[in-house]
């Protein structure tokens, strides 16, 4: 069975939230269950802003990783196909807007749950939202741009190495 984690089948991913081939990074691992995808993070006391509190921007980095795996998945699932077979997409943050509503403490694991909200063209917009326990201590509006498809021969892109 391949595994079901979007962020193994990116290969060469670098990125400093999602990438296996980051040692410094989160490595965060997203999943579906049913049509939410799901991804439950345990944060570390480097990551602190306030003292036991989690940083924001590691909040928003990892909010933003798991929407852009998230949208690779559903345009794999979209053409009703597995997460290892090609063409390969690469998704980038055209709009990530965090509304912090309660403090996100370092010592509880926190799941995000990220929902499609609209699929047009390369663009996938998703509501994300972060819990901790019982208490949702975050919600986003992201959208994601296909920035890379594996079937366009070559072409110069910033994105891919
Ligand atoms: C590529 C793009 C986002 C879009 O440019 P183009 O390709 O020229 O797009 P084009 O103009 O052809 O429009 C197509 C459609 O999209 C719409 N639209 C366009 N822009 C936006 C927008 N901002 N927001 C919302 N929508 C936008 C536009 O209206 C149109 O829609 P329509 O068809 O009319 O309905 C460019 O602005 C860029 O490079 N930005 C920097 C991105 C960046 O650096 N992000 C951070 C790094 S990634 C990261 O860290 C995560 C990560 C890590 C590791 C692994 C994976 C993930």
């Amino acid at each position: 069975m391949i595994s079901p984690y979007f962020q193994d089948h990116m290969e060469g991913n670098v990125c400093f939230g999602c990438g296996s081939k980051n040692d410094d990074g989160l490595h965060i691992k997203s999943y579906w269950e049913d049509d939410k995808a799901i991804c439950i993070w345990n944060a570390e006391e480097k990551y602190h802003g306030w003292a036991n509190l989690l940083s924001g921007g590691i909040l928003s980095t990892i909010i933003d990783c798991h929407c852009m795996g998230t949208a690779m998945a559903d345009a794999y699932k979209s053409e009703n196909r597995a997460l290892d077979s090609a063409p390969f997409y690469r998704y980038a943050t055209g709009i990530l807007n965090v509304k912090f509503l309660k403090p996100t403490p370092i010592n509880t694991p926190i799941k995000l749950i990220a929902t499609i909200t609209e699929r047009k063209g390369r663009k996938i917009t998703m509501h994300c939202e972060a819990w901790s326990d019982q208490v949702k201590t975050a919600e986003a509006e992201v959208i994601a741009i296909q920035v890379f498809s594996s079937a366009d021969n070559a072409k110069e892109n910033p994105f891919i190495d």
